[in-house]
C-alpha cells in the first residue's frame, strides 16, 4: 500500500506528491492512518498575522451577533497587545473539517453546487460512520453550510459523540426567530453545542451545469474542458464560481467568524463540501494554486488539525474511538479525554 500521505510533511515537494495522488482520499479512510498518529510532528498552515488581524478587524461582527443568540458564549479579545500575543501563543484547540456524506445527485454524478439535495442512504451511514471516529473529540462549536446535506451529516455524526451534547441550530434570520428560539436553562444551554448555518461554507455555484450530468457534460463539451471547470482554480463554469470566488468567501468566513473562535480555545467541526473545504484546506496548508487542483475529498471523512500557537497542525483523520494517540497531540485533549472517562464510567 502507498505511504499515506500523513507520514510526511505536508508543506514539503514530496507531500505534495502525495497529494496528488488519487489514492490520497483513499488512505483518509483507511485504518492503517492510526500509525500516522505516531511522532507526526509537522506544523504546517497560517502564520497568523494577517488571518488574525482580519479577524479581529471584524470581530465586532461576531461578538454582535452572538450576544443575540442563546447558546454561542462570545469570545472577547483582552486589550493589551502583549496578552493578545500571550493569548495566541498559548490558545490550542481541535478543528474537524468534514466534507458531507454522500448526496442523492452525487449518486446520480450530477453537477450539485448550491442545489440543496439531501443525502444518500449510504450518506447517511457515512455521517454516523465520520461521527463514531471523532466520538471522543470534543466538540464546542458546530458551522455548517446552509445546504441541508452538510447539516445532516453534522447532526448523523453528532449522535455517536460521547459527550452526548445535543446539536443546536441557532436561528439568527430575525429577532423573531431569535426570540422563539430562547433556550431559558443554563444547564440546558451547556448541554448543547450551539450550530452555526452559514452560505458562505456553501458548495461552489455551479452556475449552468448545476443538474447537469458529469459525464453527458464530459461527452458533450470534452473531458479537458469539464476538467478545466472542476479543478482549475480561476476558471469558472458557465456563470458560475470558480474556486477562487468560492474561496474569497469560505476563507474569508473561516477567517472572521471561525479563527477567533479557536483563539479562544473552542473546539470546532465545520461540515461543509468538496470545494468550499478545499479553498479552507488551501489555506490551512498553505497550497498553491496549483497543488489545490489535486486535492480530491472523500464523502464523509473527518480530518483533524490541531490550531496551536497560531498555527494549524494537521493531524490526518481520526482512526476510530479507540485510538488513545488522538489525545496525546495537546495536553488539553489529554485531560479533555481522562474527564470524559471518568465522567462516563
Ligand atoms: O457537483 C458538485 O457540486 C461538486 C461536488 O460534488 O462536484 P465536483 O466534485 O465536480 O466539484
Amino acid at each position: 500500500m502507498a505511504t499515506s500521505v500523513f507520514h510526511q510533511p505536508i508543506g514539503t515537494a514530496q507531500s505534495h506528491q502525495h497529494l496528488q495522488n488519487s489514492d490520497f482520499h483513499h488512505e483518509f479512510g483507511h485504518a492503517s492512518v492510526k500509525l500516522t498518529f505516531k511522532g507526526f510532528k509537522v506544523e504546517t498552515g497560517l502564520s497568523s498575522r494577517e488571518g488574525f488581524s482580519s479577524s479581529r478587524r471584524k470581530f465586532g461582527v461576531v461578538q454582535a451577533s452572538a450576544s443575540h443568540t442563546s447558546v454561542v458564549q462570545p469570545v472577547s479579545y483582552p486589550p493589551n497587545n502583549s496578552t493578545d500575543e500571550l493569548r495566541k501563543k498559548s490558545s490550542e484547540a481541535a478543528l474537524i473539517l468534514i466534507r458531507h456524506g454522500e448526496s442523492l445527485w452525487n449518486e446520480k454524478n450530477l453537477f450539485t453546487g448550491c442545489v440543496d439535495v439531501p443525502l444518500t442512504k449510504k450518506g447517511v451511514e457515512e455521517a454516523i460512520e465520520a461521527g463514531k471516529r471523532i466520538s471522543n473529540i470534543p466538540v464546542d462549536m458546530i458551522y455548517t453550510s446552509a445546504l441541508i446535506r452538510a447539516q445532516m451529516t453534522a447532526m448523523l455524526a453528532m449522535t455517536q459523540h460521547r459527550r452526548k451534547k445535543v446539536p443546536i441550530i441557532l436561528h439568527n434570520e430575525s429577532e423573531q426567530a431569535r426570540e422563539w428560539s430562547k433556550i431559558f436553562s443554563e444547564d440546558t444551554k451547556k448541554q448543547s453545542i450551539p450550530v452555526v448555518t452559514a452560505w458562505q461554507l456553501n458548495e461552489r455555484m455551479y452556475g449552468e451545469l448545476q443538474g447537469l450530468n458529469k459525464q453527458e457534460t464530459a461527452d458533450r463539451f470534452g473531458k479537458e474542458k469539464v476538467h478545466e471547470w472542476r479543478r482549475s482554480y480561476d476558471i469558472p463554469p458557465p456563470n458560475g464560481e470558480s474556486l477562487e470566488m468560492c474561496a474569497e468567501r469560505a476563507v474569508a468566513y473561516f477567517k472572521d467568524h471561525i479563527e477567533p473562535q479557536l483563539l479562544s480555545g473552542k473546539n470546532v467541526m465545520i461540515a461543509a463540501h468538496g470545494n468550499s473545504l478545499r479553498s479552507i484546506i488551501m489555506y490551512l496548508d498553505k497550497l498553491t494554486s496549483q497543488e489545490v487542483i489535486n486535492l480530491e475529498l472523500s464523502t464523509g471523512i473527518p480530518m483533524l488539525y490541531i490550531f496551536k500557537g497560531g498555527k494549524f497542525i494537521r493531524r490526518g483523520s481520526p482512526a476510530g474511538p479507540t485510538e488513545a494517540g488522538v489525545y496525546a497531540y495537546t495536553r488539553r485533549l489529554a485531560l479533555y479525554r481522562q474527564k470524559l472517562d471518568e465522567m462516563l464510567h
